[in-house]
């Protein structure tokens, strides 16, 4: 009899416990996240959606329990991490630099081709349209070629029109990864096919 080892997980919490100011965000969670499928974190304000995407960046740690590191994460955040007055290359460049990683030359053009912005490589961002920026935001995500990529409501600032584009662009450029969006609508591009995660009472519930 041949038996075939479980797949391996991208992330997982394991009894995490996250308390603030003596209220549990988190409250003894525990969650494994699965290769190439995308989740979607829905939740009301303040429930904590942003603790459980830090916590899994590595940029908290929870009180109790743990949390099981990915080998290589990308983070799409609220706030911007473009530089303005830097150019679309150099901007992708303090990246890569910042990652230790080398072949910049290749794997910029590489990831603005595949996010379909090539053309912009020597452009200031500054002078970039909403939706071009968000593309060149992915693309800053695709040339460290994450496995786990978390996303901070990416969408809430656009239009509807630039929202379906980042959002079917997110679905075709991160179909192998595993995503992980915090969204505060109901409805949004990511949420097709998604695993829908709700956030209550510091517990993690899916449907
Ligand atoms: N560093 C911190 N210190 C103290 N309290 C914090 C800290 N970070 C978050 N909190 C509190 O923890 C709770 C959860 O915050 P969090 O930002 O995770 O919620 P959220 O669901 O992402 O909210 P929103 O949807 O409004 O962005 C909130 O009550 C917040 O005030």
């Amino acid at each position: 009899m041949t038996t075939t080892a479980p797949a391996k997980v991208t992330a997982a919490l394991h009894g995490v416990t996250k308390t603030f100011d003596g209220r549990k965000v988190l409250d003894d969670v525990s969650f494994a996240f699965q290769p190439a499928t995308r989740y979607v974190v829905t939740g009301r304000s303040g429930c904590g959606k942003s603790t459980l995407l830090n916590l899994l960046a590595g940029y908290l740690e929870p009180d109790l329990g743990r949390v099981s590191p990915a080998v290589a994460t990308g983070y799409l955040f609220q706030d911007e991490l473009l530089f303005s007055s830097l150019t679309v290359r150099q901007n992708l460049g303090l990246r890569l630099t910042a990652l230790g990683l080398s072949d910049h030359q290749r794997r910029t053009t590489e990831a603005l081709a595949r996010a379909e912005v090539g053309g912009l490589i020597d452009n200031p961002v500054s002078q970039l349209s909403g939706g071009e920026r968000q593309r060149v935001q992915l693309a800053t995500l695709l040339v460290a070629s994450p496995q786990l990529v978390l996303m901070d409501e990416p969408t809430s600032k656009l239009d509807a029109e630039t929202r379906l584009d980042v959002g079917g662009a997110v679905l075709e450029l991160f179909a192998d990864q595993t995503v992980v969006v915090v969204s505060h609508e109901e409805r949004s591009p990511l949420s097709d096919g998604a695993i829908r995660l709700r956030l209550q009472d510091g517990r993690l519930d899916h449907d």
